[in-house]
This record gives C-alpha cells, sequence and structure tokens, in this order.
C-alpha cells in the first residue's frame, strides 16, 4: 500500500508499519509541503488501526538536511516545525527515525521527536543552525540538552559540528548503528516495541541532567563563546537557550527558544550568513568571461600530482594533496631542505592522521632532488619561491619533461599567470593555484585562470580544489589577483590612518571590534612585514628616506606613507624579528605588546613631515579601510575578474577572516546601503584627492543610479555595463 503524491510518501510495509519518507531532493529539507506531507502521513499512520508502528526515514539515503533554508527569505506557510514534531512525540504508537546520509538541524529536531533513533554507521549528525546564524528552534535545544546532558549539548549547538554515528551513539543522539540497510533495521525495531507504552521515550518528559558546578559552567561557556563569536550574536542565544534547557520546565523552555529564534530570525546576521551559506555553493558554478563554465567544462582525471618546491607552502600542499588519497611527488633540489620538508611533512599527516583516528598517508609521497621525477604526473603545483624568472625556469623545464597534457599549476599569491603561461608551449594547460598558508589548513583556493587557460584546465584545478576541501573560486588574473588586490587599499588607509594620528593599537581595535579575528597591523605582524617590503622595492616605491614633508610622500603620482619601508628598514619584520608594529617578548612569540618606541617613532615621523595628528574614532577607521576595500571590490566586478559578488565575498570570509556574521565585504555594501557608500567614498576623496583607491569605481555608481538593487541582481547590472565598455 503506498501514497506517493505528497512530498513525504507513505508505504504500509511488512503488514502492520507505516514508512514514511521525505522526498525533496537533494537534501529533504523541510520544506512547507515537506511539512504538510508529514504532518498528513503521521496523522494517517496513527489512525490506521492495523498499523502498530512508524518508521521516518528519507529518500535516496539521506534523512533530512533540516528546515528549507530558502523558506527563511519568504513568508512562510505551511504547517509549523514545533507542533508537527510535539504530535509525533506524543504518537501512542512508536515512531522510529531511520537515519541514512545526514539528519541536520530541523531533520536531527525531527528524529529526536521520534521515539527512537537508529543510524547507519555513515550518518552524520548534527545542528549547524549557528553557521546560518540561527538556533536550534523546533525543539532542538531543549530536547537535545535534556537527552545527553548540557555540556555535550552546549558543544554541539554552539558549534554547530556534525557528529559521526557512532560518536552519537556515545553521546546517547541515537540508540542503534548498523552497517545494513537502517529503514530495514528499523522497522523491525518498531515491531519489536510494537504495543509498548512510550512514556519513557518522549525526550520533552525528561528532566534535564544538571552539572554540579552548573554556573561555573555556563559562565565558562558564556565567556568563551563571546571571545571566538567575536560579535555573532547566534552563539550567545545559543548558550542562553541551552540554560533555559536547564532551568525551566519544558513547556517555558521552548518559550524562551522561541523568544531567541525570533530575535535571531530577523537579525541582520542570520542574513548574512545564510548568504555565505548559498554563496559558498555558487561559486562551484564558476564561469570565465569566455563563456566557459562549470557545467560544460570537463576536469582531466588527476591520480598522480607533484609539487615543487618545499618550503612553507610546497609543505602544506603536499599535506593538503596526499591527505585526498592522491599519489605526489614532492620535488625539493636542495638536499637540506628535502630533508627538513620530509620530516616536516610526515609529522603533519600523522598529527592530522591522530586527529581523525586515521592511518597517515605517508607512503602515498615520494620525494625526490631531481625533477624528472615528475615525468608521470597528470598536474604539478609549483611552489617555488615568489620570483617571476625562477617561476619560468621551472615551467620551462617541467614542459620539457612531462608528459603531453600535464597540467601545470603556479602556487602563487600576485604574480602574472598569463604572462608565465605565455612563455610555455602549451599556455591552455597553465592556470594559478593561490593556496593560503597553511595550505593544509586554509579552506580558500584562488584558481586563476589567464585569457589563454583552457576551461578543462580550470575544471581541473576547481575539482582537484574541491577533492581537497578546499573552498575553490575561479578568478582572473589581475596584480594580487582578488583577495590581494583588495588588501592593498585597505592596508594603505590604515597606514595613512597612522600618519593623521592613530596608533596601531586603535586601528587594531576597531577592526576586531567589527569581527576581524586580528587587525591589519596585527596581522602584518604575523605575516611578516618584510614581505610587502620586498614588493614595493620590486615596484621602485621604496626610496632612501632622506626627504621631509608632503613632497616625501608622494609616489608614482600618488600619496605613499613609507612608515612599514622604515620599519623593516631598522629590521622590524614582526613577530619573526620580535619587533614590528608591536613588540613581542622574544623572536616568534605570539603576544603582541603595545611598543613605547613605536608610538615615539610616530610622533617624530608626523613632526618630521609636518604632519598635526587629529583625533580619529573607529566609524573613520572602519570606513577608510573597510570602504576602500569594497570599492576596490567593485573594480574587480567592473573588470570582470570575479563573476560575482559572492565570489569576492567567499574569498573574504574563507581567506581573509572576514566576519562571516557579515556576509563579506560586497554583502556587507548592500547592507550599509550603496549610496551611503558612495557618499562616504566621495567625503573621503575630496579630503584626500591624492588617493586614487578612494576615487568611487564606476560600477558603484552605476548601481547607485540603478536604485541600489539587491545583491542577487547585482550582476544584470555588471553585464548591462560591460556591455556598454
Ligand atoms: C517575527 C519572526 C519570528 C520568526 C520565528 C521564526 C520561526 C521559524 C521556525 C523555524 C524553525 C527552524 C528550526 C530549525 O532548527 C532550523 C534549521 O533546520 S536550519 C537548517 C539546518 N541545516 C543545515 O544547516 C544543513 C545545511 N546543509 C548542509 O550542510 C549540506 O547541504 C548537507 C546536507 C550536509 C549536504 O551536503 P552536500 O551533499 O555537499 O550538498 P550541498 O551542500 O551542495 O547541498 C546540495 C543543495 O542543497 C541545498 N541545501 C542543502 N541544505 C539545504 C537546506 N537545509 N535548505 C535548503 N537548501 C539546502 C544546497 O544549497 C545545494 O543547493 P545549491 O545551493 O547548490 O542550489
Amino acid at each position: 500500500m503506498c501514497d506517493k503524491g505528497s512530498m513525504a510518501q507513505y508505504t504500509r510495509v511488512s503488514g502492520f508499519v507505516g514508512l514514511i519518507t521525505l522526498q525533496n531532493p537533494p537534501v529533504n529539507a523541510l520544506s512547507a509541503a515537506v511539512r504538510q506531507g508529514i504532518v498528513d502521513m503521521v496523522e494517517r499512520a496513527l489512525s490506521d488501526p492495523i498499523v502498530k508502528s512508524v518508521v521516518i526515514c528519507g529518500q535516496n539515503g539521506n534523512f533530512c538536511g533540516g528546515a528549507d533554508i530558502k523558506e527563511f527569505g519568504t513568508n512562510m506557510s505551511g504547517p509549523p516545525l514545533v507542533p508537527m514534531i510535539d504530535a509525533i512525540e506524543a504518537a501512542n504508537k512508536p515512531v522510529v527515525a531511520a537515519i541514512e546520509g545526514s539528519a541536520l538541524g530541523g531533520g536531527l529536531e525531527l528524529a529526536l521527536g521520534c521515539h527512537y533513533r537508529i543510524a547507519h554507521s555513515k550518518a552524520r549528525l548534527g545542528l549547524p543552525e549557528v553557521t546560518l546564524g540561527l538556533l536550534p528552534a523546533a525543539g532542538g535545544t531543549q530536547r537535545l540538552s535534556r537527552l545527553i546532558g548540557v555540556p555535550a549539548a552546549l558543544n554541539l549547538i554552539t558549534t554547530g559540528i556534525h557528529v559521526t554515528a557512532a560518536q552519537a551513539l556515545q553521546l546517547g543522539i541515537v540508540d542503534q548503528v548498523t552497517d545494513h540497510n537502517a529503514v530495514e533495521v528499523a522497522v523491525t525495531f518498531s515491531l519489536s516495541v510494537a504495543g509498548q507504552s512510550m512514556d519513557a521515550r518522549r525526550i520533552s518528559t525528561y528532566p534535564c541532567p544538571l552539572p554540579s558546578d552548573f554556573d561555573a559552567l555556563f559562565e565558562g561557556v558564556m565567556q568563551k563563546v563571546r571571545q571566538s563569536a567575536r560579535g555573532a550574536i547566534a552563539p550567545v542565544a545559543c548558550v542562553q537557550a541551552v540554560r533555559a534547557a536547564a532551568t525551566l520546565p519544558y513547556t517555558k523552555g521552548m518559550e524562551r527558544e522561541q523568544e531567541l529564534m525570533a530575535t535571531l530570525f530577523t537579525s541582520g546576521q542570520a542574513r548574512a550568513q545564510q548568504y555565505c551559506f548559498f554563496a559558498q555553493r555558487a561559486v562551484g558554478r564558476w564561469r570565465m568571461p569566455s563563456g566557459a563554465r562549470w557545467e560544460t567544462s570537463k576536469p582531466m582525471p588527476v591520480h598522480k600530482a607533484a609539487v615543487i618546491g618545499l618550503g612553507t607552502m610546497g609543505r602544506g600542499i603536499t599535506v593538503a594533496l596526499a591527505q585526498t588519497g592522491l599519489s605526489v611527488v614532492a620535488v625539493e633540489t636542495q638536499e637540506k631542505q628535502l630533508m627538513e620538508a620530509k620530516q616536516a611533512v610526515s609529522g603533519m599527516l600523522e598529527r592530522g592522521a591522530k586527529r581523525h583516528g586515521v592511518a597517515p598517508m605517508l607512503d602515498r609521497i615520494s620525494y625526490s632532488q631531481n625533477i624528472q621525477a615528475v615525468a608521470e604526473v597528470d598536474l604539478v603545483i609549483e611552489a617555488v619561491f615568489e620570483d617571476m624568472a625562477l617561476k619560468t625556469e621551472v615551467f620551462q623545464q617541467l614542459s620539457a619533461v612531462c608528459k603531453p597534457g600535464t597540467l601545470l599549476c603556479t602556487n602563487t599569491s600576485a604574480l602574472d599567470v598569463d604572462k608565465l603561461a605565455s612563455e610555455m608551449p602549451n599556455p591552455e594547460l597553465v592556470v594559478g593555484m593561490h593556496f593560503f598558508a597553511p595550505a593544509h589548513v586554509m579552506k580558500l583556493l584562488e584558481v586563476v585562470y589567464g585569457p589563454r587557460s583552457s576551461p578543462q584546465a580550470v575544471a581541473t584545478a576547481m575539482q582537484l580544489g574541491k577533492k581537497m576541501g578546499k573552498v575553490s573560486v575561479a578568478v582572473g588574473n589581475c596584480r594580487g589577483f582578488v583577495g590581494n588586490r583588495m588588501l592593498m587599499p585597505y592596508l594603505q588607509q590604515a597606514f595613512f590612518l597612522l600618519e593623521e594620528g592613530a596608533t596601531p593599537e586603535l586601528v587594531d581595535r576597531a577592526l576586531e571590534e567589527f569581527g576581524f579575528p586580528m587587525g591589519v597591523f596585527r596581522m602584518s605582524d604575523l605575516s611578516g612585514l618584510d614581505i610587502g617590503w620586498r614588493v614595493r622595492k620590486r615596484d621602485e616605491l621604496v626610496e632612501p628616506d632622506m626627504a621631509s614633508g608632503q613632497s616625501a610622500r608622494i609616489r608614482q603620482g600618488s600619496r605613499y606613507s613609507p612608515l612599514g619601508d622604515l620599519l623593516c628598514e631598522q629590521g622590524r619584520f614582526g613577530q619573526k624579528t620580535g619587533q614590528g608594529w608591536y613588540r613581542y617578548d622574544k623572536p616568534g612569540s605570539r603576544v603582541a605588546r603595545s611598543d613605547p618606541w613605536l608610538h615615539s617613532f610616530l610622533v617624530e615621523y608626523r613632526a618630521r613631515h609636518g604632519l598635526v595628528p587629529r583625533s580619529i574614532d573607529h566609524q573613520e577607521v572602519l570606513e577608510r579601510c573597510l570602504y576602500a576595500l569594497i570599492n576596490e571590490g567593485f573594480r574587480i566586478l567592473e573588470d570582470g575578474i570575479a563573476a560575482g559578488p559572492e565570489d569576492i565575498d567567499v574569498i573574504y570570509v574563507f581567506g581573509y577572516g572576514w566576519p562571516r556574521h557579515r556576509g563579506g565585504p560586497m554583502f556587507y555594501a548592500s547592507m550599509v546601503g550603496l549610496a551611503k557608500i558612495l557618499e562616504r567614498l566621495e567625503h573621503y576623496q575630496q579630503a584626500h584627492p591624492d588617493v586614487p583607491y578612494l576615487q568611487p569605481s564606476s560600477l558603484l555608481r552605476r548601481l547607485v543610479a540603478s536604485d541600489s538593487p539587491p545583491i542577487h541582481r547585482w550582476r544584470e547590472v555588471i553585464k548591462k555595463y560591460q556591455s556598454q565598455l
């Protein structure tokens, strides 16, 4: 017997079991139609006298990915989740959740409303609402705390982590884990408990186990959460909701859960985080200005890869490749460096494997000092020193050694990928892969294509990035690509603010309060001030600091601050030398301390250049640094270097510490209001006419003139703008 009409299919199986199958591909999200289907089918199963028990499962081996996030921005209709789950829990026949694939968010909340949960061993469970700026508001905070206790519930709910079936069993979230068909096991099990009272299985009736150190626990967790949330409100609300579970009766706790959810639901932060969720997925659907795109470009198979150059980046890339299960040839011509790298790579693999409880992939890697060793690989990632002549030489060797068709990738953060490609016999096989340090940890990968890169080469690099667990974004070739190009105006404004009266502490505090993990100066100290210095020297911007006054701070026709160069001349390269914008207890130590020397140096510098310090507030810091960065983002869109604002936002959230709850720079601009951004840029440009980065981009002007459409409609304006160029 079967009813296929709705988005929850009803079948009677094994004679007496009502099987309800959610069917809303790809993740069986609980849309209004699915909720209606569940309500109807549960009612049907419970009112059918032949049915003794009920099993709820999801179509295609996937239980349920939670509430339908796409519905959140709309006028929500259909039966609400809470009464639907309450009705399941109140049922007088056993209801068993058969969990395959994922049970996340509302999906797990639905399962917690069931009387039993049976999971397949490969299933994953979690309450990831916090990552969407929300909390589990279909009883999740109240039921999970009662089921597994406050500390474990706090951990799951405030972090949003997914746990394996085995971990869920250990925590007590599921009752049984099986390697067999979970639906069949659940059907058999449901019959074994048919006729029994379900009173003891209703989690909402459980008392919440209270830890002895209750107050200290909540205080500690709240402090930790506030610190790591960097201004995000959802993690704090999650703690408050769990506290309600621990202190209030169930119905009151539910009221508190709803109240907290209402605040989050309507907040800009939830919108920003949900935007990030979809943006992260949208960047996989890449397109190039030539019209080539993800659906029509087939990646080449990659079984064996090589890494050339085993410095910090090369080591991280080797680890990341080996962890995907690929065979890796790691080449380093210097013997000492090769030995050190081998030890470091093995250490990283062993530590990673230990964390995940698996065997380290040490035998996946073969090391060599000879570039000939890469003859048979499908793809090479060159990670030698950031120097065009050196990279060109290595690429020429590679094209002589590699088998035909090998994809040649350069790991560069700024060099001209197209220029490199133009020196090769097969420029279509050359792409940039800009990894972020540490390469085996950081999630972001910029895949850089030039006008000559073939769509297949881009597709291959994008697919490899995905396999490596990276969020890969395809971007065009320009100085600094997307991320570092936008960083230039940001850094420049920060330097100018110091000249005008700010301190590194003030600028960093403003940016950290905004939500960055580190302000620009602490970050520069961490990365090393000498990196930018080297680039500025190459660009012939660095001059001996002989002169004073305004003319000494003009380079190549624009305002220039030599502050960073002056620090480097003193050997202050940041953390590694123990001194930079801050001082450190010793070279390599991480705690940044305010440096009186630096403050005196700034006073003296301003005096020497006739700069009268003024008081600068946080608002100005944010506007100058962030709006200049955003303005460059608009230029990047104008130039077609990024296909859309989502690409830029994903790069900033995953690679540059932009707070996720602010959605990325372009989303943030849309929230602030494009007209306001334009007005402030015009204001600062008038005050600083010698700073080209503050000149508002034509696209920003065009968007404002088009009544500032919502961000999902920017692409239309960009297309029109580009077609008129
Ligand atoms: C005054 C106002 C008062 C307001 C009161 C408000 C009351 C509202 C009450 C609501 C109660 C809600 C309670 C509930 O607690 C909330 C939730 O459940 S939120 C959702 C939680 N779930 C998740 O976060 C899971 C998200 N999904 C994933 O993590 C992954 O997709 C996956 C399930 C692990 C599968 O991963 P993959 O196989 O890699 O597939 P993709 O990720 O690429 O996804 C494929 C495709 O599906 C889309 N999708 C995935 N999940 C959802 C979803 N939950 N809703 C909608 N769409 C989803 C995803 O976007 C992909 O599509 P694409 O974007 O590529 O088109």
